[in-house]
């Protein structure tokens, strides 16, 4: 977000901008509240009570946001801070907004540049209101339009089944798009059913001959602890776009040598609890398939030898 701007609309329009707003499922909210802070700009953000995690709740309230948590969805904390906003100058910062969109494309740029302006064959990324695939798009296509890359890449969108909007679109043929009411999801952050940058999305699907994947809880929990197994430490929303991945890779839509580029949008710190919940084996119709539970044990030198050698002949077979 160009926190410049703002301070510079705040200025100069005629009805002078009071504060930077946004609906949020969590990280727009850290984002825009972090951003404020420093930049001196009050800011307002609307949450959808109990349907985000501690960790996300706890971020724009440290920083000084005014923080209202709503008995309702994120959609209807959408409706509702765009009805606000026509009201009162607060200046809406969410996904809809052309001038927050130039600063997210950015992200496409630094996988160019990291990539050595090698294009990659794939990106994945994660989509709830739709916002993140569109901008990606726009920094691709930007690069290409420069001469920088003679190509862009080929964009999936990966949903939580659960919330899925788009994938249904996809699958309908392009059809008329419905939202839907989004179910619960552990991927929290894209609980999303009615996506302010539908339109977009789509563009930067069908202009990409992209590709929209879902993924149900059992696959985005599997993929996103699969993942923390090799040294990552990934949260649901990765975990969606971690399983599309597999599931693509199986299916040979991509194949072995493609360069394919998953885009992580949260730290797994924020999602302690879903973790804690997969590890300890309590979710309800999930297998856990990779569940790693901590081993209780006695404290004293016989009991600790006797679980470790256990385990030990279980991981290795030599003890
Ligand atoms: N997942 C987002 C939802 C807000 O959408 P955007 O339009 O600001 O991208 C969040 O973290 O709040």
């Amino acid at each position: 977000m160009r926190t410049n701007m703002v301070n510079r609309l705040r200025r100069q329009l005629k009805r002078p901008i009071v504060g930077v707003g946004c609906a949020s499922t969590g990280d727009t909210s850290a984002a825009l509240s972090a951003y404020c802070a420093a930049a001196r700009i009050p800011s307002i953000v609307f949450l959808p009570a109990d349907r985000i995690s501690v960790a996300q709740l706890v971020q724009p309230i440290a920083n000084g946001a005014t923080v209202l948590s709503l008995d309702t969805d994120f959609d209807g904390c959408m409706r509702l801070i765009r009805e606000v906003t026509a009201e009162l100058p607060i200046y809406l910062a969410n996904s809809l907004n052309s001038l927050r969109l130039e600063g997210q494309k950015t992200a496409a740029i630094e996988i160019l540049q990291q990539f050595d302006w090698e294009v990659p064959d794939w990106v994945i990324i994660p989509g709830g209101n739709l916002g993140n695939i569109y901008a990606f798009f726009k920094g691709f296509d930007m690069c290409r339009e420069l001469g920088l890359v003679d190509r862009v890449p080929r964009l999936v969108c990966a949903q939580a089944a659960n919330a899925n909007p788009l994938y249904l679109h996809y699958k309908s043929g392009w059809t008329d798009f419905k939202p839907v009411t989004a179910g619960e999801t552990f991927a929290s952050a894209i609980q999303i059913g009615d996506p302010v940058s539908i339109d977009r999305a789509v563009h930067a699907v069908k202009s990409t001959n992209g590709i929209v994947e879902e993924a149900t809880e059992e696959e985005l929990m599997d993929a996103m602890s699969q993942a923390d197994r090799t040294g990552m430490f990934a949260c649901p929303h990765t975990g969606v776009a971690l399983a599309a991945l597999i599931k693509l890779r199986n299916s040979g839509v991509i194949g072995t040598h493609d360069r394919t580029v998953v885009v992580s949008t949260a730290h797994g710190l924020k999602f302690t609890q879903s973790k804690v919940d997969y590890h300890s084996k309590e979710i309800a119709d999930m297998e856990c398939r990779y569940a790693n539970p901590p081993i209780n044990v006695k404290a004293n030198f016989g009991s600790v030898m006797d679980v470790l050698k256990k385990q030990l002949r279980n991981l290795s077979g030599i003890v």
